[in-house]
């Protein structure tokens, strides 16, 4: 029987919306030679097109990965998200369909946190109108509306990896830091967490948003949340675009009820440079917009690009699940001197058995077996001593793949 694993040349790797060259060079690194990279994203016709072919997927926050777009996905064993949301990507879906997806938790905290510091001295110094002023000629030398951050009451919605960077590097400018989290959290320093967000919401000076996208954060702040917000108060919102209702947060601006806004994210984006931005933001001169760049540094993608690469060569080439976002996680050691399979199936009664009575008939030796399953899949890696060039490992995948149930099985050599 033919090798049904893959050698590497035949692993195909498409990797979208500008990812760095860093990712780039760990797959070549691991003697990956098929990488097509492309600067844009792509639509779901076009990906499922596409992606029939391709065995690992790299994408940032603006490819829609759908039921759809999996179910052409013959082929697929990975997505990376080359970025800390995954909420583009049906993650329920990729399990069904016994993708793994990965993601890079905290290579771009700091840029955001950087980014959100930056816009609070901004906003509370009204650089924003000041700014746009002095472009058309009007010279607004004035310290009226001007505040220094210290001694300032920063609220912060979510109190994760960027919101709790952020709590620190105000602190050190002398900011007082609320917080509102569903979780309870380790407050840094001197934060103190509050128990409702509109307690939040009523004493903050600056309000910023660090929340993923969920079904509970869609339009957390509304016309209601921001008329509770402090008058003259100051808004900033890079975690995503359906958190803020953006047409209330243009009247609050335009009535100044609130001073100003920082929007790094928005509920629709372009899907490409070469799109116009609509916004009904545009023209507030108050309003800081900034194209979905919180997390855009050369930092952030350069190591982001080394770290979702080396998941999804890991994975590839050892299997390991460790740190996926929708997968039982296995860590794996290396597997010199054995052949490993990989089954993943739909959690049923029996599944162990079946799996074990092929190993039991085969009369191999099982060098090693690890399994992790979660509610709706599983997944079982045997590591057997074989003497062969491959073939008994071949004959046993194909036996696994008769299964019922069965989503995906490969083999490493
Ligand atoms: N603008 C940009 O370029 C970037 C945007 N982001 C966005 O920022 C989000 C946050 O990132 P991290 O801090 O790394 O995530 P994280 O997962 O470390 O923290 C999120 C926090 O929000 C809390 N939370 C969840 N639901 C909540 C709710 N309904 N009310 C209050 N708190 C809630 C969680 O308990 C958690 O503490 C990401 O999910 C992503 O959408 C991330 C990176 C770059
Ligand atoms: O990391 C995230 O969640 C972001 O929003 C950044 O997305 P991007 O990689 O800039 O498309």
């Amino acid at each position: 029987m033919a090798a049904v694993s893959l050698a590497k040349d035949k692993i195909k790797v498409l990797l979208l919306e500008g990812v760095h060259d860093s990712a780039v060079e760990v797959f070549k690194q691991h003697g990956y030679v098929s990488i097509e990279w492309l600067k844009t994203s792509l639509s779901e016709e076009e990906l499922c097109e596409r992606i029939q072919d391709v065995h690992f997927l790299g994408i940032r926050s603006r490819t829609q990965l759908t039921e759809k777009v999996f179910a052409a996905a013959q082929k697929l064993a990975a997505v990376g998200c080359f970025c800390i949301g995954t909420n583009q990507v049906d993650l329920e879906a990729a399990k069904r369909h016994g993708v793994v997806v990965f993601n890079a938790p905290f290579s771009n905290t700091r840029s955001v946190a950087e980014l959100v510091l930056a816009e609070i001295i901004m906003l509370l110094r009204r650089i924003p109108e000041r700014s746009a002023g002095c472009h058309r000629g009007d010279w607004q030398k004035s310290a009226a509306g001007s505040y220094e951050a210290r001694g300032k009451i920063l609220g912060i919605i979510g109190y994760g990896h960027i919101g709790s960077q952020l709590s620190i590097l105000a602190e050190q400018l002398g900011m007082q830091v609320r917080y509102y989290d569903i979780e309870t959290k380790l407050s840094l320093g001197n934060a103190l967490q509050v128990r409702s967000l509109n307690e939040l919401l009523q004493s903050a000076d600056v309000v910023t948003l660090h929340v993923p996208e969920t079904p509970q954060t869609q339009w957390m702040i509304s016309a209601s949340e921001l008329a509770v917000m402090k008058p003259g108060s100051v808004l900033i919102n890079a975690s995503r675009g359906t958190v803020v209702d953006i047409e209330a947060l243009a009247s609050a601006l335009k009535s100044e009820h609130l001073a100003g806004a920082a929007i790094d994210v928005f509920p629709l984006e372009p899907k490409s440079n070469n799109e116009e931005f609509l916004s009904p933001l545009r023209g507030i001169d108050s309003c800081i917009l900034t194209p979905h760049i919180g997390g855009s540094t050369q930092e952030a993608q350069a190591n982001i690009g080394v770290e979702v690469a080396g998941k999804l060569v890991h994975y590839s080439d050892n299997g390991s699940t460790l740190s996926a976002v929708n997968f039982p996680e296995v860590s794996l050691p290396s597997h010199a001197g054995t052949r490993r399979l990989l089954h993943i199936h739909e959690n049923r009664p029996g599944m162990l058995t079946q799996i074990n009575q092929i190993m039991a008939d085969a009369h191999l030796n099982v060098a090693g077996q690890y399994l992790q399953t979660d509610s709706k899949v599983g997944y079982v890696v045997i590591d057997i001593e074989v003497q062969d060039q491959g073939e008994q490992a071949d004959e046993l995948l194909a036996q696994l793949r008769t299964i019922p149930g069965t989503i995906r099985a490969r083999v490493l050599y």
